[in-house]
């Protein structure tokens, strides 16, 4: 039996921890505050976490085969230049939604980066519903909508033989399956494979493992849950010590560490005081599994 270990490796208090990658170049992980507005990158050798403020929220960030990151920002795909802390638009969507931005992203097995919008939150998972769209960025940066009437776009991955995409709209409670075509990015046949269960809360983040295996982290549930898209059942759960567990993913030596997001936004004074390490990013080691390394976006 593996024996699962937790550790809190940063506790800068994140307001909305989301969208860990693990750099492989700079032994590092990344990771955004969306409404902190901050791009992260911790270092495990040095432990410190490095910061680049930008003008909006951002909700995820990708490597760039070229180097460098992307960011979703606002409503923008953006380019980031982490040395010469530079930010610079590639393209913006939801123009006729003032009140709408990104939430999360990630890149696809053919450097296609997909990600999805959001009504701006009124508190917590409290917001206008169906004004989000899913929309991927192409490698020419063209953008297409996949679709609409999204609550809260979130967690998305895509299984091992890249012929599905998994994705996540936290207000269904419901993690999804499409159908995927790695040659033309489209997506189809959409069907439920999990609904969470009232105490797993609200579906955000997810990533998968070289199991074939979906890593879900449950806001306001404290946990990540692994389950089997096959089957439909869940596999495993994994307390962490803070409710608003947002996002995972793989990254450390072979990516067999979990690293996972987490949120303080919407704590009051004594929720925060029970829950100190709220916000911090969490290091998961012992889960007997490992990840799939991130694809960087090709354009
Ligand atoms: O991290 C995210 O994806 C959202 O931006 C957060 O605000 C929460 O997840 C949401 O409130 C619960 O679904
Ligand atoms: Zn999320």
């Amino acid at each position: 039996m593996s024996s699962v270990k937790i550790e809190c490796v940063a506790n800068e208090g994140c307001r909305i921890g989301e969208s860990p990658v693990w750099d492989e170049k700079e032994s590092a992980l990344l990771y955004v505050d969306i409404t902190g507005r901050k791009v992260c990158r911790w270092s495990p050798a040095t432990t410190r976490v490095q910061a680049i403020s930008v003008d909006a929220p951002v909700s995820s960030v990708a490597l760039r085969k070229s180097g460098d990151y992307v960011i979703t920002l606002g409503t923008r795909f953006a380019a980031l230049k982490w040395k010469e802390q530079l930010v610079t638009t590639i393209t913006q969507v939801d123009k006729d939604k003032p009140n709408n931005r990104f939430n999360d992203g990630k890149v696809d097995p053919a450097g296609r980066y997909f990600a999805g919008t959001m009504a701006e939150e009124i508190q917590p998972a409290v917001l206008e519903r169906h004004q989000g769209s899913l929309y991927t960025l192409f490698s020419d940066l063209s953008v297409v909508k996949h679709f609409d009437q999204v609550d809260i776009s979130n967690g998305l991955d895509w299984s091992l033989d890249h012929k599905t995409f998994f994705y996540i709209d936290s207000l269904s409670y419901s993690v999804d399956a499409f159908d995927y075509d790695l040659q033309t990015g489209k997506i189809g046949n959409r069907r439920s494979i999990y609904k969470l269960e009232k105490e797993e809360s609200i579906p955000d983040g997810m990533c998968i493992d070289t199991e074939g295996k979906l890593w879900v982290a449950c806001y306001n549930g404290g946990r990540v849950i692994r389950l089997d898209p096959e089957t439909g059942k869940r596999l495993q759960t994994v307390k962490l010590p803070v409710d608003k567990t947002t996002s995972c993913c793989f990254g450390g030596k072979d990516y067999s560490e979990m690293y996972v997001t987490s949120a303080s936004d919407g704590m009051d004074k004594e929720w925060l005081s029970r829950q100190p390490q709220a916000g911090g990013i969490f290091k998961i080691t012992g889960l007997g599994v490992k990840g799939v390394p991130p694809y960087p976006f090709a354009g």
